[in-house]
């Protein structure tokens, strides 16, 4: 945000513990109509409530090679609208990679990614996040010197008609969405439950809150797709599990979640199905339950050979 808008421009940002000590001292009631308002806030497109189900996003027969190294060997894949998709394998098997081809980092050297029934093609990171891809990093990714909200309102940048020139010329039009975007990022935080700490600095959040504002910045994008990299990385086991609600309320509030983590008890707690990947190839696809039982998948993570098994 441009340091010359005057304090009347700015909505304003709840004092510290202002929005948390509101909602504690809400009745039942109002707490369910504020939590209904945040949830309507967060996730304002609410079209997946129609097509639960169908196909979001296609890995069509996608193969990507850095030089003479394979790291994903002709790979397909579907994401249905309003799952939890959870996407496994040992180190190097080419999880991020697949992250990194759906968002536009890199392109299939063939095959190809198809979201809503159009192939993302030659298309930048910028044209898929406005598409509806987000994703969170394995190593977190924010503005240090930002505060917390606006790490989120820069997130919902990404989806605003006027850009940063529109903010230097102070277009009415950028007022608006700097509101809304205020607004809304307020909401996010709430919703992640980081709101209490929206003013402070990015870099002086604890390590779990930046995770979680990882995540409330992008969802700031409004995507139909959210991609999370190992968001449980660093967790202890109570953070682990406050974390597998919070990516349940995702789901909850509309969208679709692919999800990459090493912590199997979190994948198999929290996902809808799963798809394994060893040395850049599907070897496994399936509900939890299938999917801890499958030899293939013991083989691949044990390191043992895979005795006949598909
Ligand atoms: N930019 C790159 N250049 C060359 N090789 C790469 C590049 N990115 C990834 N690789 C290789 O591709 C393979 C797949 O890597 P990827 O990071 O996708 O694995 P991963 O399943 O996410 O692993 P981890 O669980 O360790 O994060 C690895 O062998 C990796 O070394």
């Amino acid at each position: 945000m441009s340091e010359d808008v005057t304090a009347a421009d700015q909505p304003e940002v709840p004092a510290e513990g202002g929005i948390v000590a509101e909602v504690a001292r809400m009745s039942p009631a109002e707490l369910a109509a504020h939590e209904a308002e945040v949830a309507e806030a967060v996730a304002p497109d609410r079209e997946i409530e129609v097509a639960v189900g169908d196909t979001l996003l296609a890995m069509q027969d996608v193969t990507l090679q850095f030089g003479g190294l394979v790291a994903l060997d002709s790979v397909n894949f579907e994401i249905r609208r309003g799952e939890i998709l959870g996407l496994i394998g040992p180190n190097g098997a080419g999880k991020t990679t697949c992250f990194n081809v759906m968002t536009g980092v890199y392109r299939p050297t063939s095959g190809q990614v198809v979201l809503e029934d159009r192939p993302l093609g030659k298309r930048k990171r910028h044209e898929i996040t406005q598409l509806g891809i987000a994703r969170t990093f394995q190593n977190i990714r924010l503005f240090g010197e930002m505060t917390t909200l606006e790490n989120v309102v820069v997130g919902a940048d990404a989806r605003h008609k006027t850009s940063v020139l529109g903010a230097l010329a102070r277009v009415p039009r950028h007022h608006r969405e700097e509101r809304e975007a205020v607004e809304r990022g307020m909401a996010l935080l709430e919703f992640v439950g980081i709101a209490d700490r929206a003013a402070d600095k990015a870099k002086n959040l604890p390590y779990g809150y930046q995770r979680r504002l990882e995540i409330a910045r992008a969802l700031a994008t409004e995507p139909k797709l959210l991609c999370l990299d190992e968001p449980a990385a660093g967790f202890n086991p109570a953070e682990k599990e406050e974390l597998m609600g919070l990516i349940r309320k995702i789901r909850g509030d509309g969208y679709t979640v692919l999800l990459i983590e090493h912590d199997m008890r979190l994948v198999m707690g929290v996902t809808d199905r799963i798809v394994v990947l060893e040395f850049g190839k599907k070897i496994a696809e399936g509900v939890p339950a299938e999917i801890r039982d499958n030899p293939a998948v013991i083989a691949a993570y044990l390191g043992v050979p895979d005795d006949g098994a598909a």
